[in-house]
């Protein structure tokens, strides 16, 4: 017949792209490599931005915070087998803090796999990843990308967000198909974060829990800042007039300055409440798992006699550590919102005795805090570095805070107030280092406000190779490295005087010089005053800065808050 108009066909590589970007992913944190160099470059081509790292560890590490800034999921892209690796670290370190997160890593082709006959970088990596993620999925035609697409990000974010992992082995990029076909296999997810509205007998049940309480206390988690309703749960919380304590990165949700705020009286309430509200937050090892001295241990008044009453949207989280007398099952804002409606139809505040006690217990402790504080000795210790820094958010509420290290960490936490919500974003539930630079990369990308990284020196070894990245991309990055010269501290030596001792750096390091390297600022910071200014200037100029702050090698504890978990080494006959 007349010469047939040439099929318009699309490839696999067309097929995800489009998928992504019909689902509103804008950014891809990865590393190029067989099979996937072109598809980044493609990808950058259509108009993603394709943040390109050194290691795949931690743009797996920006991908998981991505999804908690952001609510849609962090997308990490790999090559096979070692770059697949590589990522998995951050995909379980997603799935254990809920974060929503899809890791893409290229693979070989079953055929071979299956057979072990030993292909480029074999690996039977849908199976390993499978024990560590929340979903894992394998596409092999074309005509499945929409749909494996589909499938991830619903796993991903639906329920309780976790870690997904999606195969894509090397053949199926260049597969092509008839493009109208091809687009309409394409499936733009509806919804996919559904409401989970609360059953009403649960809802009673909570309320009348909560209205005899006279020691009620509020716990929100991370849970609790990822729901992104603020608003809804300020409200709940200064409508009830009852306590609060925010876990690390639920700080800011409402200003850690604020009256109802009881952390500076954490030790006082936990084990005085009489009945707890959790509000996305688990009783796990940061929580002594709801029981022991933290909560007033055996044979304290109100050992035993706690009432909890836990928010969460898995069915399976209560009892995980202590009974829950009242689970309320749903999503955070579903939930806080059957709450808000008895309260509004009328509510008593908490006893005066117990907000009166509560705040004279965290007056005197901010009191002493203070004291401290003002000391300004040299060298530095956490404490005045950590003072400055204090200021510095203070005045710049908006700047995403990036915190790891033991001491660096743990000090960070109870000196530097948050005061909006998601600005915090930290070690979060395992405890685990290197999240750092990633986390730097991810902040700056998906909110464009300044990023203040508070790192211990050894933290900072995990990821500092991405300093060049913040610096490719030109990111607004201020890293502060608490130089103690050590992990925890910079005293040990080896007794028998051969090596440092395993957990000292080179003396007077410079870390300042490693920015400097790729075009950023480094700055040797020995004073208060030194480092006040140089982070001021960064926040000015936007320029990838870093400084090395000197701190006292002295000044620091083994393991920081969590010591206790070190085991005791059996005593030395
Ligand atoms: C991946 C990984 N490796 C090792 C550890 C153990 N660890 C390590 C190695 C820390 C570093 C502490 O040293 P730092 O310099 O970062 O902080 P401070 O000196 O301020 O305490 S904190 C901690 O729990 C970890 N949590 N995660
Ligand atoms: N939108 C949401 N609605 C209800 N629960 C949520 C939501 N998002 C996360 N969660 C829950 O919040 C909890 C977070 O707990 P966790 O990570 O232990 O917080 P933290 O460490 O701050 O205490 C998880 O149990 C998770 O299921
Ligand atoms: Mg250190």
């Amino acid at each position: 017949g007349v010469n047939a108009q040439p099929q318009e066909t699309i490839d696999g590589f067309h097929l995800l792209i489009e998928a992504l970007k019909l689902n509103g992913i804008d950014t891809i944190y990865g590393l190029p490599g067989i099979p996937i160099t072109d598809l980044t470059r493609m990808l950058q081509a259509e108009g993603l931005r394709m943040l390109s790292f050194r290691h795949e560890q931690n743009a797996g590490y920006a991908a998981s915070i991505h999804g908690f800034i952001t609510q849609t999921p962090g997308i990490c892209l790999t090559v096979s087998a070692p770059g697949f690796l590589n990522g998995l670290n951050s995909l379980a370190h997603a799935t254990t803090n809920c974060f929503p997160m899809i890791l893409i890593s290229g693979s070989s082709e079953r055929e071979i796999v299956d057979l072990q006959q030993g292909d480029y970088e074999e690996m039977d990596q849908l199976a390993i990843a499978k024990p560590v993620s929340k979903a894992a999925y394998r596409v092999l035609h074309a005509e499945d990308i929409g749909v494996g697409i589909a499938r991830a990000i619903r796993a991903a974010v639906s329920g309780r967000p976790g870690g997904v992992y999606l195969d894509l082995p090397a053949k199926l990029f260049a597969q092509t198909m008839e493009a109208t076909a091809g687009r309409a296999t394409l499936i733009k997810v509806v919804d996919p974060a559904p409401a989970q509205i609360p059953g009403a007998d649960a809802v009673k049940r909570a309320l009348d829990l909560l209205k005899g309480a006279k020691k009620p206390l509020i716990l929100l988690g991370k849970g609790a800042a990822y729901a992104q309703c603020d608003a809804e749960i300020r409200k709940l919380v200064e409508s009830t007039g009852i306590p609060y304590l925010p876990m690390s990165m639920a700080k800011g949700l409402l200003p850690d300055t604020h009256e109802q705020c009881a952390s500076a009286a954490r030790s006082f309430v936990l084990p005085e409440a009489d009945v707890v509200l959790l509000i996305g937050a688990r009783l796990n090892w940061l929580l002594s798992h709801g029981k022991g001295k933290t909560w007033g241990g055996n044979g304290h008044k109100s050992w035993g006699k706690q009432k909890f009453i836990q928010i969460d949207i898995s069915p399976q989280e209560a009892d995980s550590n202590v009974k829950i007398d009242a689970p309320l099952v749903g999503d955070i804002a579903s939930c806080v919102a059957q709450l808000q409606k008895a309260v509004d139809a009328g509510w008593a505040k908490p006893p005066k005795e117990w907000t009166d006690a509560v705040a004279a217990k965290k007056n005197g402790n901010i009191a002493k805090m203070a004291e401290t504080l003002a000391k300004n000795p040299s060298p530095m210790n956490f404490h005045s570095a950590l003072n400055v820094v204090r200021d510095i958010i203070k005045a710049n509420p908006d700047a995403m805070l990036v915190n790891e290290g033991a001491n660096a960490l743990d000090f960070t936490r109870s000196i530097v107030d948050m005061y909006k919500p998601r600005k915090r974003i930290d070690v979060g539930t395992w405890g685990i280092m290197g999240v750092g630079m990633g986390y730097c990369v991810a902040a700056a990308a998906a909110t464009k406000h300044p990023v203040i990284a508070i790192e211990g020196d050894s933290a900072f070894g995990f990821s500092g190779m991405e300093v060049e990245t913040i610096c490719r991309y030109n990111m607004p990055v201020c890293i502060v490295i608490m130089n103690n010269n050590g992990v925890y501290k910079g005293t040990d030596v080896d007794p028998t005087g051969r090596d440092p001792a395993p957990t000292v750096f080179v003396k007077g390091a410079r870390y300042d010089k490693i920015i400097e390297a790729f075009g950023g600022v480094g700055v040797h910071a020995t004073t208060p005053d030194e480092l006040r200014k140089a982070m001021e200037e960064a926040i000015k100029s936007r320029k990838p800065t870093l400084i090395n702050a000197v701190i006292d090698e002295t000044a620091g504890t083994e393991s920081g808050r969590i010591t206790s978990l070190n085991p005791n080494a059996a005593k030395k006959k």
